[in-house]
C-alpha cells in the first residue's frame, strides 16, 4: 500500500512541526525517516495512522484519504512498533501479542497458530516464551515481541518508530538481521523513524533526511548516499566515505551474466563444467550440479590448475565484502554463487560506477 503525503502542515501552538510535507512512500519497501531530534520524524508517522491530526492537507493511503477511512479501522489496519515497546506488564507474551488478532475476533486456534508463526521468526521458542511476562524478558526479547506484535495481524502497513532505539549495539545489530530477514519474506509497506544513519542506510530501502518539519531530501537509498548538493544531508552522512557505503550495498542489480562453453566441457576433469564471463577473461568450474569449484584467467586454463582460485561471494553479499576479497586476491572480478551454484560475476567497475 502506498502512503502519500500531500502538503501536510502540523502545528503545536505557534511552532510549526511539519511545514507543507509532500512525499510519497513506497509500497513493499522499507522506507526511513531520519533527521536531527525534533524535526517532525514522529509527528510524521503518527499521523498516519492518526495518533496525531494533521492542520492542513491530505493523506492517501492506496490513494483514498485517511480522514475517510473510520480511525479504528484504520488502525487496526496497521502495524505500530515503538521503542518503549509498550507491552502490557500483566500480559503474557501470548496476550500481548494476540492484543489486535483479538480485536478482529479471530478464533482462538488461529491467534495461537499465528503467535507461535511470529515467535519463530523473531527467534523466540514459542513453548518457552508463549507464557512468559515481560518482567522476565530482556531488553532485546521484550524488542522482538514489540515486532512480533506489530506484525501480528498480518497489516500491510508497519510504522515503526525507533524500535531498536534502546538496544545495545550488538543485540541491535541482530534485531536488525532478523529484521531484514522478516522483510524479505513478507514485503511489507513500512515506515521507519530513526535517527541512526548506520541503521537508516542498512535497513532502508528509501530514504527521507528532515531538518525543522521540512524534507531535505528523499529517495532510493544509493541516491541519497551520493548527494553532493544538500549540505544538510551531507552532514548526517557525517563522515561516511563512499567506501564506508558499500557496506550498506548488495550486489542487486550489478551482477554480470556468464556463458556456458560447451565445447569445452569434459576438458578439465569429467565432472566439471566450465563458464566463462562474456569478454572470456576468466574461465570458471562447476561440478555436474552447477556447484561452484573454482576460476582461472583463461590463458592459465589447462596449464595449471594449481593456481585455481576459490573465492566468491554469496548474492546476498554487501558491495565492501566483495571489494575486499578483489583487493585480496588481486583481481577486478568476483564470481557471485547463490546457494553454491554460479550465477554470475560483478566487477570493479560496477562497483564504482
Ligand atoms: N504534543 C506536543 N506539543 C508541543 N510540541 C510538540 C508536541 N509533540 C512534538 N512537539 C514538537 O514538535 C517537534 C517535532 O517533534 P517530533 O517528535 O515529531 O520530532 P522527532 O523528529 O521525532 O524527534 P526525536 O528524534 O527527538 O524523537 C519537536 O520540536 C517537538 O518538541
Amino acid at each position: 500500500m502506498s502512503i502519500e503525503f500531500i502538503n501536510i502542515s502540523k502545528k503545536y501552538g505557534k511552532f510549526w512541526a511539519l511545514k507543507d510535507i509532500n512525499l510519497k512512500l513506497q509500497k513493499g519497501k522499507i522506507n526511513i525517516l531520519i533527521g536531527t531530534s525534533g524535526s517532525g520524524k514522529t509527528t510524521l508517522l503518527k499521523l498516519i495512522n492518526r495518533l496525531i491530526d494533521r492542520d492542513s492537507g491530505e493523506i492517501l493511503i492506496n490513494n483514498k484519504k485517511i480522514n475517510d477511512i473510520d480511525v479504528i479501522e484504520l488502525r487496526k489496519s496497521m502495524g505500530y512498533v515503538v521503542q518503549e515497546i509498550g507491552l502490557f506488564p500483566h500480559y503474557t507474551v501470548y496476550e500481548n501479542i494476540a492484543v489486535v488478532p483479538k480485536l478482529l475476533k479471530w478464533d482462538e486456534e488461529k491467534i495461537k497458530n499465528r503467535v507461535c508463526e511470529l515467535l519463530e521468526m523473531v527467534n523466540l521458542d514459542p513453548e518457552r516464551f508463549m507464557d512468559k511476562y515481560p518482567r522476565e524478558l530482556s531488553g532485546g526479547q521484550k524488542q522482538r515481541i514489540g515486532v512480533a506484535r506489530g506484525l501480528a495481524s498480518d497489516p500491510e502497513i508497519i510504522l515503526m518508530d525507533e524500535p531498536f532505539g534502546a538496544i545495545d549495539p550488538i543485540n541491535r545489530e541482530e534485531l536488525q538481521n532478523s529484521f531484514l530477514e522478516i522483510q524479505k519474506k513478507i514485503k511489507k509497506t513500512i515506515v521507519f523513524v530513526t535517527h541512526d544513519i548506520r541503521e537508516a542506510l542498512k535497513l532502508g530501502d528509501y530514504i527521507t533526511v528532515m531538518n525543522k518539519g521540512i524534507i531535505e531530501g528523499t529517495g532510493k537509498k544509493e541516491d541519497i548516499i551520493k548527494e553532493t548538493k544538500n549540505s544538510f544531508i551531507k552532514d548526517i552522512l557525517g563522515d561516511f566515505s563512499y567506501i564506508k557505503y558499500l557496506e550498506f550495498m548488495n550486489s542487486d542489480n550489478k551482477i554480470e551474466e556468464i556463458k556456458r562453453i560447451e565445447n569445452q566441457n569434459n576438458v578439465y576433469e569429467d565432472k566439471q563444467i566450465v563458464y566463462s564471463d562474456f569478454s572470456e577473461n576468466y574461465y570458471f568450474l562447476t561440478d555436474r550440479e552447477e556447484k561452484f569449484v573454482g576460476y582461472l584467467k583463461k590463458e592459465e586454463f589447462n596449464k595449471n590448475m594449481k593456481n585455481l582460485k576459490k573465492d566468491f561471494i554469496d548474492e546476498s553479499s554487501n558491495l565492501l565484502e566483495a571489494l575486499n576479497k578483489m583487493i585480496f586476491n588481486k583481481e577486478t572480478m568476483i564470481p557471485v554463487l547463490n546457494n553454491k551454484k554460479l550465477i554470475g560475476v560483478l566487477r570493479f567497475e560496477s562497483i564504482i560506477e
